[in-house]
């Protein structure tokens, strides 16, 4: 028997002891063991739920109990989620956590950690939700360089876009749905800034690289400036507008950004709705691989985290080697990577052409005082320089390749 904790009884963790119960007879098989929640660790009680007894709320319980032996996280946010599980290494107990915001912080030093105690730190479901993706990045793919990953990697601004794209819905109403349905963090702020997918792209950056790679480091926008007019026009050019996170390894090192992009059918993000997250891979040797699934909610992300407690099960004396050093990643500035521009402007066509040459103007019928327009590939830099000549820029996102 493998007993196991669970701190924070949220969405996840909940989602975790049901996993465990409804999969029990085929999870023990595949884990060589049965799995036994001995503690779940919240700030609440939980009375007449199942785990009513099981309840505590001091961490030090599980870190002084040797009959635990491996630990979930899925409580949130760095702090004190960091000193709990740290804890928990340093007691000799394996961790698996959907933190996200823990993984990218902190990632490199718990996997040290781990590895010096001889146990596992775990983070499949801290990307991508219920998407293998780090175990294929830490073990499928270790043949290739990882030239380039671009996804849609977060569920909520997803499934906001999907609304408001297909049913016209407003942006309060289907952030408000999709926090009823469990997708959102606690700060829904993470989500439409594009925070989460930037701390996403960086642990993604990180594996594939094998260094830390800092999430402040990378250009962030979310969706917040986005409107239904933007909408429109993105209908009128026969494309959608989704939330992407791309790392790309260039001649000058790694560059990576998150921003939404009009993407057109051809694009192989296109069709990605609702919830689903989609994470595309370039390997040197491989070529293109793309990863699809439900990218956030209760079961799928706990389906990732059980997946990972059978994968300690299956590795109670060694270590899973996870390359990640501390050694921090200078990445490329973004202000040189290139991209194609949308505008939309209240300044005319000839002083449009005038500062940006060549375009493709986009009208849309019923729109009017302003205009948009697609800019050939420039610059960051200079695009800025540019727009800030014309002036009354009223959006800018970019366009997908
Ligand atoms: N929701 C999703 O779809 C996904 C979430 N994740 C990640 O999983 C983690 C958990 O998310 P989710 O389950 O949605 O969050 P929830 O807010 O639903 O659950 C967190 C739980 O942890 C409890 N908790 C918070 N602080 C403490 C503490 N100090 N001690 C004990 N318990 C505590 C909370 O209690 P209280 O409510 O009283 O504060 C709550 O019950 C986050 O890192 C999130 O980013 C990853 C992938 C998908
Ligand atoms: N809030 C996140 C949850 C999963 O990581 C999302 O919407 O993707």
């Amino acid at each position: 028997m493998i007993k196991i904790a669970v701190m924070g009884y949220g969405t996840i963790g909940s989602g975790v002891v049901e996993v465990l119960a409804t999969n029990k007879d085929s999870i023990a098989k595949r884990a060589g063991d049965e799995i036994e929640v001995k503690y779940v660790l919240d700030l609440r009680d939980f009375p007449g739920d199942p785990i009513e007894d099981k309840v505590v709320h001091d961490y030090q319980t599980i870190v002084n109990d040797p009959e635990v032996s491996v630990v979930v996280e899925t409580m949130g946010g760095v702090e004190p989620a960091y000193t709990f599980v740290k804890a928990m290494l340093e007691a000799g107990k394996h961790v698996t956590t959907s933190n996200k915001a823990l993984v990218a912080d902190k990632g490199a030093e718990l996997i040290a950690l781990a590895k010096a105690k001889n146990v596992n730190f775990l983070f499949e479901a801290s990307v991508g939700g219920g998407i293998p993706i780090i175990r294929p990045l830490n073990s499928c793919l270790t043949a290739d360089e990882i030239e380039e990953i671009t996804g849609i990697l977060n569920g909520t601004t997803n499934y906001m876009m999907t609304k408001m794209s297909n049913e016209g819905l407003e942006f309060e109403d289907v952030l408000k749905d999709a926090q009823e349905k469990g997708y959102a963090e606690k700060d829904p702020s993470a989500d439409i800034e594009g925070y989460d997918a930037c701390r996403k792209i960086a642990i993604l950056t990180s594996l594939v690289c094998g260094q830390q790679v800092d999430f402040n480091d990378i250009h962030t926008e979310g969706i917040t400036k986005i409107s239904a007019t933007d909408i429109k026009y993105a209908k009128q050019m026969g494309r959608v507008i989704k939330l992407l996170a791309s790392s790309k390894k260039t001649e000058n090192g790694y560059s990576a950004m998150v921003a939404p992009f009009l993407l057109s059918p051809e694009h192989p993000l296109y069709n990605v709705n609702d919830v689903f997250n989609a994470i595309f891979v370039h390997g040197n040797v491989l070529g293109d691989a793309m990863f699809y699934g439900s990218g956030a909610g209760k079961l799928p992300t706990a389906s990732a985290v059980v997946a990972d407690i059978v994968d300690i099960a299956k590795h109670l004396n060694r270590n899973i080697l996870i390359e990640w050093s501390s050694k921090k990643l200078e990445l490329v500035d973004y202000k040189k990577a290139e991209n194609v521009f949308f505008v939309r402007t209240t300044a005319d066509k000839a002083k449009i052409e005038s500062i940006f040459g060549n375009v493709e103007f986009v009208e849309v019928e019923g729109i009017t005082g302003e205009i948009g327009f697609v800019t050939t590939s420039m610059k960051e830099e200079t695009f800025a320089t540019k727009a800030a000549e014309l002036g009354n820029v009223l959006s800018v996102i970019r366009v997908g390749k």
